[in-house]
């Protein structure tokens, strides 16, 4: 096939764009600024989307890559849990193909404010669709003042059994277990998914990758401009309690995000601009 083909979609009033080119398929949302879909030809979904998400104002979609901004997790101040970027809508800035076919979208917001925070920031999504999908989100400090950010690409990924998988790249490192009170703990080996896994893994921009036996697959997730990584499963009880996710969705749906946790949030400067960026790849 030669060329990019994008289509816009409305899903219950929200736009989102359906892309497909030489390599992939993938499907984007411009409310949350957030891609949904990501599928290589011949390949698996590679990203998990909730059959029950919900696509509404103010409501952030369960699945693909939310973008959590410009505060990860609850925040003491108060506000929306994981900021406001996820539920605000995007605009399609730009839209193209680079030399080798690949797909690049630029979406933005730009003047951020929102009532529950006192900073003013400038946010570009950029989407590289190809054999790999590339997502970089990038802000600058329009404001006066120097302002902390914490943030997440919080990437929902499509596994077989996620009781079966492992997640190789963060032994040795230190996590808070966000399911436990937060205490610390050293990773021992590759880690891997029972019950409710929620760990904060910290000063860590390693790789990581998802060894699926049943899908006989590997997801390669590398990163920049992210000094933490986030896993994070709910497990049948917490999965439960979740409108957006089926009963036994958890199971299919492994969390591993690139992340700036909040105790090691980027102090931004006025005018000072600062990228995270993941990039995801499958092996077989
Ligand atoms: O339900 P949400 O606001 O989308 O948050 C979903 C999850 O996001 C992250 O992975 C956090 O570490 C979890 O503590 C949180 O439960």
């Amino acid at each position: 096939m030669e060329g990019t083909q994008i289509t816009q979609r409305l899903i219950n009033k929200i736009a989102v764009l359906d892309i497909e080119n030489a390599f992939a398929r993938a499907v984007v949302s411009l409310h949350g600024g957030q891609v949904l879909s990501f599928q290589p030809h011949g390949e698996e979904k590679v990203l998990w989307l909730s059959p029950d998400a919900v696509y509404g104002e103010g409501k952030a979609i369960r699945g693909g890559i939310p973008v959590c901004w410009p505060w990860f997790s609850k925040r003491a101040e108060g506000g929306p849990n994981h900021g406001f970027a996820r539920t605000s809508l995007w605009r399609l800035k730009e839209q193209g193909t680079l030399e080798g076919g690949e797909t690049r979208l630029l979406l933005s917001l730009p003047e951020t404010t929102h009532a529950a925070w006192d900073g003013s920031a400038s946010l570009e999504t950029e989407i590289i669709i190809g054999k790999e999908l590339k997502v970089s989100l990038t802000m600058q400090n329009i404001g006066e003042k120097t302002v902390a950010i914490s943030q997440a690409l919080h990437t929902y990924f499509n596994v077989s059994d996620v009781e079966a998988i492992s997640v190789e790249g963060l032994a040795g490192r230190r996590y808070l277990d966000e399911a436990d009170n937060q205490k610390a703990w050293v990773q021992q080996g590759d880690v891997t998914l029972k019950g409710e896994v929620d760990r904060a893994y910290l000063n860590t921009s390693d790789t990581c990758t998802i060894i699926d036996p049943g899908l006989k697959r590997r997801i390669v997730i590398r990163k920049s401009g992210s000094n933490g990584t986030i896993v994070w499963n709910p497990g049948a009880e917490l999965a439960q309690q979740m409108a957006d996710v089926p009963d036994e969705g958890y199971r299919n749906m492994a969390c591993v995000e690139t992340a700036t946790l909040p105790a090691l949030a980027v102090q931004l400067e006025p005018q000072e601009t600062h990228t995270i960026s993941t990039c995801i790849s499958v092996l077989r």
